[in-house]
């Protein structure tokens, strides 16, 4: 399996707090990697490295074989990005944002297609502003595979959406991995991250401290249930320091 994003030595310092400290990984090609750990960890630091809208103190990141300091108009062609909140104009509609996403892309996918998948068919029409909270969440994961990317990062994917709505986008998911889509998640429910990732890399204080399946974090922490793994091993409870 052809490797998507390899990370090597990634460090990373805001002043004096290192933000994340030697981090390596590797993602394989249609298998869905969940970057986990606390608020504050170092998760959209990395992720900002790899894509290369930050820059490492040191270390060697590739990512689709590219340099994403150097290549970036190339990797932004070929990658999804998902955010938490992004900038529109205030009035705008759904279908005029994923217009003007559509025209930044040499070769997008189809948008109306998209948004069916994702239950905004009826919402096309409707000021971006006006969408609730799942219904912003899921629009944004629409503008993320616009660019029919090969690799896709989402932030935190199902925060704020209904339970059967994160049933729905797990589902997609699925269907896109089973696509050959190479997927990068980061996300605070361990559900989730049970149900979609193949691996994973937990990270506290911007150190790995867990990286491997989620059998594995399970086996390691001695803990019947995931979550409890991942709270084990990350080191969740609150600290004496
Ligand atoms: N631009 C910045 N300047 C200074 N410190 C920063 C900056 N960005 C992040 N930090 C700090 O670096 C650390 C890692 O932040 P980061 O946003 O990468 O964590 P995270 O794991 O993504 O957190 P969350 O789950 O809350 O999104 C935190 O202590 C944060 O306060």
């Amino acid at each position: 399996m052809k490797t998507i994003i390899q990370v090597r030595g990634l460090t990373k310092a805001y002043g004096q707090l290192p933000a994340v400290d030697h981090v390596s990984l590797s993602v394989k090609a249609g298998t869905v990697f969940g970057l986990l750990g606390a608020n504050g960890a170092g998760k959209s630091t990395t992720i900002e490295c790899i894509l290369g809208t930050k820059k490492a103190d040191s270390g060697e990141i590739s990512i689709l074989s590219l340099d994403p300091q150097k290549d970036r108009r190339h990797l932004f062609q070929r990658v999804g990005v998902q955010f938490q909140e992004c900038d529109y104009q205030p009035e705008i509609k759904v279908s005029e944002l994923c217009e003007e996403t559509v025209c930044l892309y040499k070769n997008p996918a189809d948008w109306k297609k998209l948004c069916t998948q994702f239950g905004l068919a009826n919402k096309t029409n409707s000021a971006v502003k006006s969408l609730s909270g799942g219904e912003r969440q899921r629009l944004f994961i629409v503008l993320a595979l616009i660019p029919n990317p090969q690799v896709v990062f989402l932030d935190e994917l199902t925060t704020g959406l209904d339970t059967k709505a994160r049933r729905d986008v797990w589902k997609i998911l699925e269907e896109l991995k089973n696509q050959g889509m190479t997927i990068f998640l980061t996300s605070h429910f361990m559900d989730e991250v049970e149900a979609l990732c193949d691996e994973i890399c937990i990270i506290k204080k911007g150190k790995i401290v867990f990286y491997g399946t989620i059998m594995q974090a399970i086996e390691k922490s001695g803990c019947e249930k995931f979550e409890d793994a991942y709270l084990a091993l990350a080191g969740e409870e609150v600290d004496a320091e």
